[in-house]
């Protein structure tokens, strides 16, 4: 009981399917168990071999059906040893040894619910409704048997650790899934596309395709090159590779094309959904679980009576129905009851020692040839339709729920105005440690000054007018990077005050649009997925301005003094105005003036931050997680008839993680934007991430 979580142990549902679990494996003996597996692992394990199968050969004279990698056998050893030890002194034959690898599965069983639990947190009752209660769980596992619990686990395993960021571990345990059951290699390619077609993702696929193949390589060679069974096995029937007890083979499914040759069905379907996934582009986890689940369901409509493969697709259903609602739900329990139907007509009843009944006691099938297989061939007709139907049910809400910011279209695009020395790089470069460096792609406003410092007509203009600009230029560039164009751009560096030569920028996912007149063209503005203007209160920007000024860039103090006087009128014509076209209006200010008095100060600058926000759809939320989760005081106006919603947020000592964990409950589909490892800053630039992640989600979706 200590592996199980203490809200668990007292759940009822829980202990319904521990109930239920518990009572099948003291009074079922399956056949796959009985038959296959139970006896090629214990007369292996009663002479302990580094090669089971060739030790079975020698022993038995049959060649081992142990189709399983070693990991499967490593795996169940150390729990019917003591079945073994129980059944040899209480002289019980085998029951014991059967009974050990119930308890065995239902470790399995019971990994993989705290495996789906983790995968899908926030829903862990229904977790335990459509995983825990699952009836096809049940009856594929304790009623007949099958082992495929250990693999699926490991493949949900796996895929958690993707999710989580820890790739080589992932490719480590997707490469001991293949070492269980070589038929998890099917996945890999599906993951290989999803991570090279997932920027983010990208750079983790060598470590994690390298961990896994070295891991699967590492288990299931030497078998293949050093033991004589397993090679008289393969031999004797390669299609072993890629069948379950039952000789049931993915290549069962053929169309005589004449002259001999045959054209197995299942490797076209295969190609063409691995196609279909390279198609799609960039994929939410969401939809690969729902690529991966619909790959499989369609390997298993086509394979006929592989029972155990149906709890590959088991994971898959649980997402799906936990995103989808009480229709997929109602789809899912409807193709399960039609399936164990189908599947209980042609498979053996599993024995009940106890109640003295043997194997195959419950026989489902008419006694008439016909008849059974007008019947079998009914319901797997049936079964084939709902199977259909539930594949294009999950697809088509996977597909529509995929790229919830439209990424794979266009790059996100986030333009930042307002006046000189407000924080527009400040906020640019916090937000660059959201998406990931190399997610973003700046265009400066800076670098399309029309002269250099020295230039005559500065005399005439000022930086702030936008004839000093090349805004055509500007936009251009911006529109060329959201149609994922890359772009040459000069940079102008303020050390010297001169252009460098010009530098091809490559597009990427989000395109960061900063300058004095970010919201000012028409054309550039419209392009944007959120537009936001920083407003800093008037002192402080001068103090921080002349700090950085003077401090970074090497100008007099009397220099920047007069600059600031002289912009003002423009200020007031060309870059407040763009206040009015903006969807998020920050203003940092100084939560103690006093600091401002002292011009060399260089401490900490405790800030406030007001908001204004055009769409406010979760001001109310926001305050709330604001003042909950991250300790800061807010006070929140709501937007009137021409005015914007406003928040007003005080709290400096606010954590970087407790932003994070704000932003987790607030902004949808947050794991699409986030790079792997996402830096939030603390205070109130922490809080305009969190802001304008919130805006993307609430803006992005309705302006395309
Ligand atoms: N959110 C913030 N928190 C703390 N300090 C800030 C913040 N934003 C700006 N500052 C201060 O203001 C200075 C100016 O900021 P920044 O360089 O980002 O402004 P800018 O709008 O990009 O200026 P310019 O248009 O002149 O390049 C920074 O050096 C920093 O000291
Ligand atoms: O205001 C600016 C940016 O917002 C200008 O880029 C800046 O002032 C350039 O001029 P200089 O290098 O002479 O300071």
């Amino acid at each position: 009981m200590a592996l199980i979580p203490i809200d668990l142990r007292t759940d009822r549902w829980f202990l319904l399917g521990l109930a239920l679990r518990i009572a099948a494996i003291v009074l079922l003996v399956p056949e796959v168990q009985a038959h296959w597996f139970t006896p090629f692992m214990a007369q292996t394990l009663a002479a302990p071999s580094l090669d089971p199968w060739t030790s079975f050969l020698l022993q038995d004279g049959r060649t081992p059906d142990f189709f399983y990698g070693p990991v499967m056998y490593l795996y169940h050893a150390p729990f019917l040893l003591p079945g073994m030890l129980a059944d040899r002194l209480a002289e019980s034959g085998t029951i014991f040894t059967g009974m050990a690898m119930g308890v065995s599965l239902l470790v399995a069983d019971l990994a993989l619910l705290l495996v789906l639990r983790r995968m899908n947190e926030g829903h862990d009752e229904r977790v335990l409704l459509f995983y825990w209660l699952s009836p096809l769980v049940l009856f594929i596992t304790y009623w007949h048997g099958d082992t495929d619990l250990v693999p699926t686990l490991l493949l949900a395993l796996s895929l958690l650790l993707l999710q989580r960021n820890s790739p080589v571990w992932a490719g480590v345990v997707l490469g001991l899934g293949i070492g269980a059951k070589v038929s998890i290699l099917a996945v890999v390619p599906f993951l290989v596309i999803f991570l090279w077609s997932h920027r983010r993702h990208r750079d983790t696929l060598p470590g994690f395709l390298l961990a896994c193949m070295g891991v699967a390589l590492l288990l299931l060679v030497p078998p293949l090159l050093f033991s004589p069974a397993v090679q008289q096995m393969l031999a004797s029937n390669p299609r072993l590779l890629v069948a379950n007890p039952g000789m049931v083979s993915i290549l069962d499914v053929d169309i005589v094309l004449g002259a001999g040759q045959k054209l197995y069905i299942m490797p076209v379907v295969y190609l063409l959904g691995l196609y279909g996934a390279w198609k799609v582009g960039r994929m939410s986890f969401d939809l690969l679980y729902t690529v991966l689940g619909v790959a499989y369901l369609v390997v298993l409509l086509l394979t006929p009576s592989a029972v155990g493969w149906y709890l590959w697709i088991i994971p898959f259903l649980v997402t799906f129905q936990l995103r989808a609602g009480p229709r997929a739900s109602g789809l899912v329990m409807a193709f399960t009851v039609v399936l164990i139907a189908a599947k209980s007509l042609i498979t053996a009843a599993p024995a009940v020692p106890l109640l003295g009944l043997p194997l195959g006691w419950l026989s489902l099938l008419p006694e008439d040839m016909m008849s059974a297989l007008r019947l079998n061939s009914i319901m797997v007709s049936v079964l084939m339709g709902l199977g259909i139907v539930l594949a294009l049910t999950m697809l088509r809400r996977g597909l529509d729920e995929n790229d919830f910011f439209g990424l794979s279209q266009r790059p996100l695009a986030i333009g930042i105005a307002g006046d000189s020395g407000t924080g527009k790089d400040t906020l640019a470069l916090a937000m660059a440690g959201l998406f990931g460096e190399g997610a973003v792609t700046g265009i400066s406003g800076d670098d399309y000054h029309l002269f250099e410092r020295r230039g005559k007509l500065w005399q005439a203009f000022t930086h702030l007018d936008p004839r000093a600009n090349d805004l055509e230029a500007f936009t251009r560039d911006a529109l060329s990077l959201l149609a994922w164009r890359p772009i040459m751009c000069r940079h102008y560096d303020h050390a010297t005050g001169l252009f460098t030569p010009p530098r091809r920028i490559q597009a990427s996912d989000v395109a960061m649009v900063t300058g004095l007149h970010a919201l000012y063209p028409p054309a550039l503005r419209e392009c944007l997925d959120v537009g936001l203007y920083l407003d800093m209160d008037e002192g402080l920007r001068r103090f921080f301005k002349i700090r950085r000024d003077v401090g970074q860039r090497g100008h007099s103090l009397e220099r920047v003094l007069a600059s600031i006087e002289r912009r003002m009128p423009d200020y007031q014509a060309f870059i407040r105005p763009q206040r009015e076209h903006a969807d998020v209006v920050f203003s940092l200010m100084p939560a103690d003036p006093v600091l401002l008095e002292d011009i060399n100060y260089t401490g900490p600058m405790p800030l406030k931050l007001r908001v204004r926000m055009r769409s406010a759809i979760s001001l109310d939320r926001l305050a709330r997680l604001l003042i909950a989760l991250c300790g800061a005081q807010v006070d929140v106006t709501q937007a009137g008839a021409n005015t914007m919603a406003e928040l007003v947020i005080d709290g400096s000592d606010v954590q970087p993680e407790d932003i994070h964990f704000t932003a987790l409950q607030l902004v949808p589909h947050l794991e699409e934007l986030l790079a792997r490892h996402p830096v939030w800053q603390p205070g109130m630039t922490g809080i305009m991430q969190l802001i304008v992640l919130l805006q993307l989600a609430e803006l992005t979706p309705k302006r395309r």
